[in-house]
């Protein structure tokens, strides 16, 4: 298929429609001093639906806790978070997580554990089943439906929680440094993987990373969180790259490091910032 054509048919899949809504968020935690810590200050930002957006930022910026607020593990001290133009309260129903830590449960096989999130649904096993295969061969694994998942390695496992998070089709998918523990090429493999996949679906897709390069290689759009405390948004990147994107081949082109660069200057920063704070609190 040519690149225009791509191009377009990409174009129409990212809607105006927003997803997740940060409307003046602001996170705050009590020390055990009884000391306030703000963690985020004031965050508004939009996904729209169907687009894939990165989160950058210094180490202990609030990332993960920006992720936990979209997924209701957590509720904002001050602002909202709407999702699909609701107040989210409690529980986002329509998201699903993939953390670094593996999600399999060790003494289930492959099958039941893709198969698990369908039949706590209440659908029965054999169609769970039929759906899971489904899924188990769009990560890359079909034959290895009865192994277990210390029989796999990493990047397998890696699969496994994939599959066992797209097979309930989530609307959002929150995900928190799910590939940092995997070696260089496996990463590229299941970047490339996640990419093919999301492109098929509309989902939105949330995607904290500490790897600059994957986050342009990937997203729609790249956001800079200062460094903490008090962390806001500090820059919002539209990555214009064309799709689909080969993650490993995407990073020798010259538009990827411009904006490489252009980022990188604001996240430099802000790293600076959070390491100096670092030194002066020892
Ligand atoms: N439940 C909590 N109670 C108290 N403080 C918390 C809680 N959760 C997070 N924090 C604090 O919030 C700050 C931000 O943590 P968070 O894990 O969100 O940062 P991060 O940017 O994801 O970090 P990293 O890049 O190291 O993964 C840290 O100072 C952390 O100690």
């Amino acid at each position: 298929m040519n690149k225009e054509i791509e191009a377009v048919r990409y174009e129409a899949k990212v809607t105006e429609t927003p997803m997740i809504e940060l409307q003046g968020v602001t996170k705050e935690f009590l020390k055990p001093s009884g000391e306030v810590h703000t963690v985020l200050q004031d965050i508004n930002l939009t996904v729209r639906k169907g687009e894939f957006v990165s989160i950058v930022g210094p180490t202990g910026c609030g990332k993960s806790t920006t992720l936990s607020l979209i997924a209701g593990f957590e509720s904002p001290t001050k602002g909202r978070i709407k999702i699909q133009n609701e107040t989210l309260e409690g529980i986002n129903k329509i998201a699903a997580c993939v953390f670094q830590t593996e999600n399999a449960f060790p003494w289930k096989t492959v099958i039941d554990n893709v198969s698990l999130g369908l039949r706590l649904r209440g659908m029965n096993k054999q169609e769970a089943y039929e759906e899971a295969k489904r899924w188990i061969e769009i990560v890359g694994l079909k034959g290895f439906e009865g192994h277990y998942p210390h029989q796999l390695s990493g990047g397998m496992r890696k699969r496994v929680a994939l599959a066992q998070t797209l097979i309930v089709q989530p609307q959002i998918l929150l995900m928190d440094e799910s590939f940092s523990a995997l070696d260089v090429h496996t990463r590229h493999l299941m970047e490339n993987e996640l990419l093919k996949i999301w492109e098929e679906t509309s989902a939105s897709v949330f995607f904290i990373t500490h790897d600059l390069e994957e986050a342009i290689a990937l997203s729609d759009r790249v956001v800079v969180l200062s460094a903490g405390p008090a962390a806001t948004v500090k820059g919002d990147y539209k990555i214009d790259l064309p799709r689909p994107r080969n993650v490993a081949e995407v990073r020798f082109d010259p538009a990827f490091m411009r904006l490489h660069e252009q980022i990188w200057n604001d996240l430099r920063d802000e790293v600076m910032i959070s390491y100096a704070h670092t030194i002066s609190n020892k």
